[in-house]
């Protein structure tokens, strides 16, 4: 049986420019289930980000439902909603989004501020594998700015599974990465999603990763459709 996770229904979304509304987002509606890998493709300025700020809890302004997990969170406070975001979903951005200020270590451990795991015994083992896992457990003590472009993709993916989340969203992961790079984290995507059960939600312009996942999205002017 499907087990639903992400359940969106009629969700339309306006910025204001100026004084005028414009809708954005119009009436769409997805159901996303665990394990599910989904891509998300569509032209520059069609929606692809707004939607995705909806998805992960970055975005509670718009009009329509969203159930994750069943349950509604859209009268939520903004700390239920952190706590939330923050043990459920690790995001992935195409320009990494490190702490320049901080090391590989440190940019690691943002997310753990949520989790209650200052007195974890396990956490620097963890830490360690994670970034054995990923290659970069000798630049722990580096800053992102000793890093090329692929490592510090590596650190914003540790980052991003330092929680263990059930969802992992990626806007445009592969954008600023070369093709050894590109292939070498679409491939731990993979893996993540078949062999650790982490639903994945990737917007992409790479037509090479359309059929990558079990899901295919357009985004259109602001109109989904699943193809
Ligand atoms: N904060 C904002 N205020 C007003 N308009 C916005 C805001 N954020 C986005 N938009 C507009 O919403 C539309 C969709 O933007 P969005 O970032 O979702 O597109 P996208 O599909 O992710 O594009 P890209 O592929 O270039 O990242 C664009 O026309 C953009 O100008």
């Amino acid at each position: 049986m499907k087990d639903n996770l992400i359940k969106l229904d009629d969700v339309s979304k306006y910025y204001l420019a100026g004084k005028q509304k414009v809708q954005i987002l119009k009436h769409v509606s997805l159901e996303i289930d665990k394990e599910d890998f989904a891509v998300i493709m569509g032209h520059s300025g069609s929606g692809k980000s707004t939607l995705i700020n909806i998805l992960g809890f970055l975005d509670q302004k718009y009009e329509g439902t969203y159930d994750f997990a069943g349950k509604s969170y859209q009268k939520q406070s903004d700390n239920v909603i952190s706590e939330l975001r923050n043990r459920n979903i690790g995001f992935i951005f195409q320009n990494f989004k490190l702490m320049h200020n901080l090391t590989v270590k440190e940019n690691v451990e943002i997310p753990l501020i949520y989790s209650n795991r200052d007195s974890d015994q396990n956490l620097e083992k963890d830490l360690n594998q994670l970034l054995d896992s990923l290659g970069i457990l000798d630049k722990k003590d580096s800053y992102p700015s000793e890093l090329s472009g692929g490592q510090q993709q590596r650190v914003a993916i540790a980052r991003a599974l330092i929680n263990h989340p059930s969802i992992i969203i990626a806007d445009e992961p592969t954008g600023a990465l070369d093709s050894q790079n590109t292939q070498e984290v679409m491939e731990l995507f993979e893996t993540l999603n078949k062999t650790n059960k982490v639903t994945i939600i990737m917007v992409t312009h790479d037509d090479t990763f359309a059929n990558f996942g079990n899901r295919l999205f357009k985004v259109n002017d602001g109109v989904l459709h699943e193809s």
